[in-house]
């Protein structure tokens, strides 16, 4: 469940390994750059954080993170 707080969009996704964690960060990687939208993301292990927001909108949360935070939700 994505959570907003602080003007961010956040979850944490948990994966078997590595390997796998960083797989699903690669398909992240390639739905974020044909949106022209980036997470602001950290990877530990096996699992992938993501505080969601637009700089462009002064740092705030907007439909471009809601339709982002969507796409990782399909990929997870
Ligand atoms: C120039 C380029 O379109 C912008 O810098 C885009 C790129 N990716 C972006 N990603 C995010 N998260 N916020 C933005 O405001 C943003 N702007």
């Amino acid at each position: 469940m994505w959570k907003e707080e602080d003007n961010k969009l956040k979850k944490t996704f948990e994966f078997d390994d590595f390997i796998t964690a960083f797989g699903f960060m690669s398909k992240v990687a390639i739905v974020a750059e044909k949106m022209n939208h980036h997470p602001n993301w950290s990877n530990v292990y096996n699992s992938v954080s993501f505080e969601l927001n637009t700089h462009d909108a002064g740092d705030k949360v907007t439909d471009k993170d809601r339709k982002l935070a969507e796409e990782i939700d399909k990929l997870a």
